[in-house]
């Protein structure tokens, strides 16, 4: 049992180079092991490319090995012709006996019927094993396949006393960010940035700190922007409404500008909660994460209508005394951790 999980486990140390790279498709990471050797290995490719178990076959050397190899793989193998063909079909051809499947694929089109594909052909399938770091791993692939929404990860950086920023009525004319945490902390949110499919942020946000949004102090992808801006107020000339990235503007004004080049207009229908009509809309254009970056008010939106699932929250080192106050919100820490002198708390939603 022991050497399964072990090998499981690196799986999903390597399935998370794709990370950022695979969304919306899940980050599955496969292994080969012969004679108590790995002999091969693969994690899934920028979406649209090769899946991991077809990465992992292609990196063996000497193929005459598989014939008593083992394949684990921390997602059940799809069956269906998605944008490349099933990979079942090329796990039977490659003549393995035995593969070790970390968690089912919940998507209707795979849901168990990769798995007895595999059986129907006579490869030994071990399944059961790792499942609580399996679904760990896959959460933004399961969220949005499950619930039928992106994965919700809210975040900001707060004073030791407690706010997020001074008030609104104190801040500078001209737009820019008020920090409040160090600039490792800063480093690590672009790297975050890099890992999720979207950002959104607040119309006050927009106008007071005049964002970006773009990971540019990581290597990797910028996210999807998104903007909550009621009344189309966010002065035309943010960097946010640039065109320099794909960019959505929550509203609700009849007569919107067109949309144009990265920058398109999404009305929100005023009787209904918009964090969940934001998070259907999202989930409808496939983006199956978004990181919720303040301020204050947009934030507690998702928290008073429950529809989070993790919070990363720094406090800084600074007494602010007054200001906006930084949101409240109850969740189970599941990590803490300093960053010079930043205090950096991670808290679930369940
Ligand atoms: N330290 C940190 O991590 C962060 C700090 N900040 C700071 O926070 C401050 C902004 O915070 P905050 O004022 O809370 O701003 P938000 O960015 O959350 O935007 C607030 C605006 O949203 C609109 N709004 C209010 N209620 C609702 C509602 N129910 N549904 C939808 N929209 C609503 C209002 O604009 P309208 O009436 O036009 O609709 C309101 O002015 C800035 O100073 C910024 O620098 C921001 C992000 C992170
Ligand atoms: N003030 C503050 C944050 N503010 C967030 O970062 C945004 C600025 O992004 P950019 O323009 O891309 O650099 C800003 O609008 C707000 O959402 N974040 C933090 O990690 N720590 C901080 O102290
Ligand atoms: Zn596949």
């Amino acid at each position: 049992m022991k050497i399964h999980e072990k090998y499981l486990r690196r799986c999903l140390q390597i399935g998370s180079k794709a990370l950022g790279l695979a969304a919306p498709n899940p980050m599955v990471g496969a292994v080969i092991v012969c004679d108590g050797a790995i002999i091969g290995e693969g994690y899934t490719s920028a979406f649209g490319g090769p899946h991991a178990e077809v990465n992992a076959l292609n990196s063996v050397s000497d193929k005459g090995l598989l014939k008593r190899a083992t394949l684990y793989v921390s997602l059940e193998p799809c069956c269906h012709q998605g944008k490349t063909p099933p990979c079942t079909n090329v796990i039977i051809a490659s003549g393995i006996p035995r593969v070790v499947v970390g968690i089912r694929d919940p998507n209707p089109k795979v849901a168990g019927m990769g798995i007895t594909q595999l059986q129907e052909a006579g490869i030994e399938v071990i399944e059961g094993i790792l499942q609580g770091e399996c679904r760990q791993h896959h959460r933004r692939f399961l969220t949005a396949q499950e619930q039928g929404r992106p994965y919700i990860i809210l975040k900001w950086a707060e004073s030791r006393d407690g706010f997020i920023a001074p008030e609104n009525e104190a801040r500078d004319k001209d737009a820019k960010p008020f920090w409040i945490s160090g600039s490792l902390s800063r480093r690590l949110v672009h790297k975050w940035r890099t890992e999720e499919m979207a950002i959104l942020v607040g119309t006050q946000t927009a106008v007071a700190d005049n964002p970006a949004l773009s990971a540019r102090a990581w290597e990797g992808r910028n996210p999807y922007r998104l903007l909550i801006d009621r009344n189309l107020r966010v002065p035309a000339a943010s960097k946010l409404l640039d065109h320099s990235t794909p960019t959505a503007v929550f509203h609700e004004q009849a007569n919107p500008p067109e949309a144009k080049e990265n920058l398109s207009y999404v009305a929100l229908n005023s009787g209904k909660a918009i964090p969940k009509q934001i998070a259907s809309w999202a989930q409808k254009q496939g983006l199956n994460s978004i990181i919720v970056e303040g301020g204050a008010q947009t934030l507690n939106l998702f928290i008073s209508t429950d529809l989070w699932d993790e919070a990363r929250i720094f406090q800084g080192p600074s007494l602010l005394k007054n200001g906006i106050k930084a949101p409240e919100i109850k969740g189970r820490l599941i990590a803490e951790t300093h960053l010079e002198h930043d205090r950096l708390q991670i808290l679930r939603n369940d």
